[in-house]
This record gives structure tokens, C-alpha cells and sequence, in this order.
């Protein structure tokens, strides 16, 4: 009897009085892909951490080809046939594609590159690429890759122990282009072809109804539903409404209303970057979202911190309500009123060891730390506990360590401490990488909120994102301009801009 690439029966765990999984039962087949679905900590991180050894589970069991396992530490999961890839893969930047594959960790190890066989090496690479062929070329070093060639590596690495027949993904799409993502969709092809089962985490839905088999949801840390991806195609099922429990209504909220517009609060003119942006002129009122809208490496990054002074500009000129800056450096800008919410939370974001108070409230120390210090620890508690609620943070406990929250509740704990800080004009770069489709409707409904009182800026490199939720929007590409901020432009106009450059009526 054949028996599925890998079962969970009955798999539980507790993290203190949060049940993170409840009996969960699980089969994942070989040569499938089988997408992980769930909204910000419903229990997806806590599952593949337990199948690859990084947690242990509390009750349950799983089984490898019909054989009981148990995963003490990632090393045993491997040897198992069981590899991870993380969201964020560790690879070492000055060795190439093949000798990050085929050298892995142990290469960190000083001395060792020195002593290894070269001609044994490039062997075991050419049968390897053999049956996972891929489009990028190996020999150049990881720091000049691009992050899908990055991504590529990552996995191919993974696959490096010969009898790994089980691979988890955790979100590998949320830094990639449209482009990038055909590339490790056709690895991911292969791998599938070649009886290797891929369990796949993602937000992204529509990428599940692309490339996966069957998709599992987890809801409050049970798995409610397991099914075919031909069924959810051909019922119209929405897995919105399955990740939720309920039916999703548009996820973004009203546009402003002329009436409410208020005054100027940040005006651009000619802002230039060296290399990285050139002339960009725009203007952004109280009471109003303005959109830009670009891919990775169109210069918004750049723009952003340039905006928030991490960048300086070359020429050009920025004003806050009236009064000309240029901010020097990030203390500069806020104390001019501007606030930046980073796109990637993990680096800029937050400080992951303090709870999560501490994180709401760290970029207003006027405002958090007044004279009265316990009355304002009193009130701090407040505030933030007031945003958890709006934010529906989960678990709603705000003394716990920001790193044992899940990615998109951390996300929402980056918004909250923007909601804070109480600035003239907020820039906030890609608010909902890894948020699910629940929370994204909180967070774009608290950005409506926000340009009540101020000025927003939204930077994103999804095209629905910047059209639906902003009044106006102009793209940027390779590191120019395209079309002034407008009401009237179309999602596809936009899309157009962003991704070919061209300023067309479609
Ligand atoms: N190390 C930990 N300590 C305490 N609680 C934890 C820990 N890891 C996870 N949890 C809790 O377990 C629950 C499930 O979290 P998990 O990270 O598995 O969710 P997720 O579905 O992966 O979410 P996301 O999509 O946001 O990454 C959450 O309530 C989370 O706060």
C-alpha cells in the first residue's frame, strides 16, 4: 500500500494559554503542491515549524512514507527528507550560486573552502542540475543576485541532501516581481514533476489558484478545510471567505471626501536622488492618500528614504507645511513631522525583543514619556491597547515580546506605532506583505483614518493596493516619473506606468 509523502494525526500545540494548534490532520502526497492558507496567526508558521523540527509538538503524531517520526531540531528533520526554506533565506553572500548549494553552512566554516575538491563539487552540481534544471547562472556570487535567483538558491540548497523528498515554502513570493515569480514557479513545476511534495505558505491567493494542487486552511489554529484547487476554480469558491469564516466585503474603504480636504502639508519639487530617482514633483494634502505605485528597483524605496531623510537628495526641494527641509537623517524628519512605516519590519521596523507597547509608543518619546510617568504608562497602555482592538491584533496581549507575535500581526504593530506618533505626513511603504486579506481591510480602513489628520503617502508594488485604496496615484519607473498624481487615472493605466513605463489613457 502506498502511503502519503508525509500525515499528521491529531497534532497539537500550546504557547502558553494560546492553543497555536488544535488535532490538526494532515496529509501532504508526493508530487503535489499543497498550499498553506490562513489569515495572521490562524497557525501556519507554528505547523511547518513543528514538521521541520524547529517546535515540538505537544500531542499528535507524524508519519514519513507510513513511518512515525519525531523532529527534535531541524537536522533531524532533514535527515527525515523533510527541508525548509524561510521567508528569508541565509546564504553567504560572497560565495557563488554552487557553493552556497552544494557547500551550504558548513562552508561558513573558516578554512574549509581552501581544502574542498573542486572537480567532486562541479560533478555533483551538473547530476544535480541535471534534475532540477534551472535559468540562472550559478557562477556568480549571491550578493549580486537578484531575490527570485536568491530564492532559486535557497531551494536548490534545500534539495543539495540527496534524499530530501518533502519541501516547505514560507511565503517565497512576498519580495518577488510578477517576473521573478515565473522563474520559481517553473522550479517549483520541476520539483513537482520530479515527486518532490511542496507545502506552500502564502497571503497571495491568487498565486494558490496558479500553481498549487490542494490548499489546506487554518482557522484559529485548526485545519477547517483541505481541497482541491479544480474544485475552489470551478465552484467560485472564495478563499477570503474560507480563511475568514465569513463573506469579505470590499477591502478597501470609501475615497476621501472633497469636502474634508484640508491644506497642503507636503510639497516635492524636482527631487532627485543620484542614480536613483530623478525630478520628482508632487504634493500631498491633509485629508488625503496619494499613491505611488512601483515595482523593486523603480527607485521607491529610494524615494521613501530620501522622503524620511535615511537618503539625501542630490537636488531639489521639500516642504512640510509651508516651511522648506531636508531632512539629514530619520531624527531630522520626524521632528519635521514626517513618519516612515518601513516595508520590511524585520530590519527597520521593530524591536523584536520589547513588548509590544514599548514598540507602539517608541517613536513618540514626547508623547510616551511626559512627566507624569505613571500616568502616562497608564495612558501609553491605553492608546495601544485601543489600536490592538481597531487592529484586531492576535493575541490581543500587548506585554508579550514582539517576536512571539505571527509576521502580519508584527505588520499591524508597525502601523500602530505610525498611529502614534502623531505626524504631519505618513509615509507608509508596503503596509500588507504577509498581512492577510482580513487584516488588510483594518490597516487600509486605519490609513483612511489617518488622512483625516494628516497627509498620506502609500508606497507599494501592488498595483491594487495603490489603486484602490489611494485618491490619487502616479507611478514610478527605473527611477523616473510617470503622470502626476491623478484621480481619474485607471488600475490598468497605472499598472502600464508602473511596469512599462508608458503614460497612457486606459
Ligand atoms: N514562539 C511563540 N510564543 C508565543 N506565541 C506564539 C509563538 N509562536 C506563535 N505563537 C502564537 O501562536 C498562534 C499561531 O501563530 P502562527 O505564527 O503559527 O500563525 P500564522 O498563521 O503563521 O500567521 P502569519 O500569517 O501572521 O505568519 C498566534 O496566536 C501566535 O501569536
Amino acid at each position: 500500500m502506498s502511503h502519503p509523502a508525509l500525515r499528521a494525526r491529531a497534532v497539537s500545540k500550546r504557547f502558553g494559554p494560546v492553543n497555536a494548534l488544535s488535532d490538526v490532520d494532515f496529509i501532504l502526497e508526493a508530487g503535489e503542491v499543497h498550499a498553506l492558507l490562513g489569515v495572521n496567526g490562524a497557525g501556519k508558521s507554528t505547523f511547518i515549524k513543528i514538521l521541520s523540527g524547529v517546535y515540538q509538538r505537544d500531542a499528535g503524531s507524524i508519519e514519513v512514507d507510513g513511518q512515525a517520526i519525531d523532529c527534535r531540531n531541524p537536522k533531524d528533520a532533514i535527515r527525515h527528507g523533510i527541508a525548509t526554506v524561510q521567508q528569508h533565506p541565509e546564504l553567504v553572500g560572497d560565495f557563488t550560486g554552487y557553493e552556497n548549494i552544494f557547500l551550504g553552512r558548513e562552508a561558513q566554516r573558516p578554512g574549509l573552502l581552501s581544502r574542498i575538491d573542486r572537480a567532486g563539487l562541479a560533478r555533483r552540481a551538473a547530476s544535480f542540475l541535471a534534475r532540477f534544471p534551472v535559468e540562472i547562472d550559478l557562477t556568480r556570487k549571491v550578493a549580486e543576485m537578484s531575490a527570485v535567483e536568491r530564492e532559486i538558491v535557497a531551494i536548490l540548497q534545500a534539495l543539495a541532501g540527496d534524499h530530501i523528498r518533502i519541501l516547505i515554502l514560507d511565503e517565497p513570493t512576498s519580495t518577488l516581481t510578477e517576473v521573478e515569480k515565473k522563474l520559481l514557479f517553473k522550479l517549483i513545476d520541476t520539483l513537482r514533476a520530479g515527486g518532490i511534495a511542496v507545502l506552500y505558505i502564502t497571503h497571495r491567493l491568487e498565486e494558490v489558484l496558479e500553481i498549487a494542487d490542494r490548499l489546506s486552511v487554518f482557522r484559529g489554529g485548526k485545519l477547517v478545510a483541505t481541497m482541491p484547487v479544480a474544485d475552489v476554480k470551478q465552484q467560485n469558491l472564495s478563499l477570503a471567505t474560507l480563511m475568514l469564516g465569513q463573506a469579505l466585503d470590499n477591502v478597501f474603504p470609501a475615497k476621501r471626501d472633497g469636502a474634508a480636504i484640508g491644506a497642503e502639508v507636503l510639497k516635492v519639487s524636482r527631487l532627485s536622488s543620484a542614480g536613483k530617482f530623478e525630478t520628482i514633483s508632487f504634493s500631498v494634502n491633509k485629508g488625503e492618500i496619494v499613491g505611488i505605485f512601483g515595482l523593486v528597483g523603480s527607485g521607491v524605496d529610494e524615494l521613501a528614504k530620501t522622503l524620511f531623510g535615511a537618503n539625501p537628495a542630490s537636488s531639489g526641494e521639500m516642504m512640510v507645511s509651508g516651511r522648506s527641509i531636508r531632512p539629514a537623517s530619520p531624527k531630522e524628519a520626524l521632528q519635521s513631522g514626517i513618519f516612515l512605516v518601513p516595508g520590511d519590519r524585520r530590519v527597520e521596523g521593530l524591536a523584536l525583543a520589547e513588548n509590544a507597547i514599548f514598540n507602539i509608543t517608541l517613536a513618540n518619546p514626547d508623547r510616551a514619556a511626559g512627566f507624569a510617568g505613571f500616568l502616562r504608562r497608564r495612558s501609553n497602555r491605553r492608546a495601544s491597547t485601543e489600536f490592538a482592538t481597531r487592529l484586531a491584533l492576535s493575541p490581543p496581549n500587548l506585554s508579550m515580546a514582539v517576536s512571539g507575535f505571527s509576521g502580519g500581526n508584527q505588520q499591524k504593530i508597525v502601523v500602530a506605532k505610525g498611529l502614534f506618533a502623531d505626524a504631519e505626513v505618513y509615509i507608509i511603504v508596503e503596509p500588507t506583505v504577509g498581512v492577510d486579506i482580513g487584516a488588510r481591510a483594518k490597516l487600509y480602513g486605519l490609513m483612511r483614518e489617518l488622512a483625516r489628520s494628516a497627509g498620506v503617502i502609500v508606497i507599494s508594488s501592488d498595483c491594487d493596493e495603490v489603486h484602490g485604496l489611494a485618491d490619487r496615484s502616479f507611478a514610478l519607473y527605473k527611477g523616473r516619473q510617470i503622470g502626476v498624481p491623478s484621480a481619474e487615472i485607471t488600475r490598468d493605466g497605472l499598472l502600464l506606468a508602473g511596469i512599462m513605463g508608458e503614460c497612457r489613457h486606459v
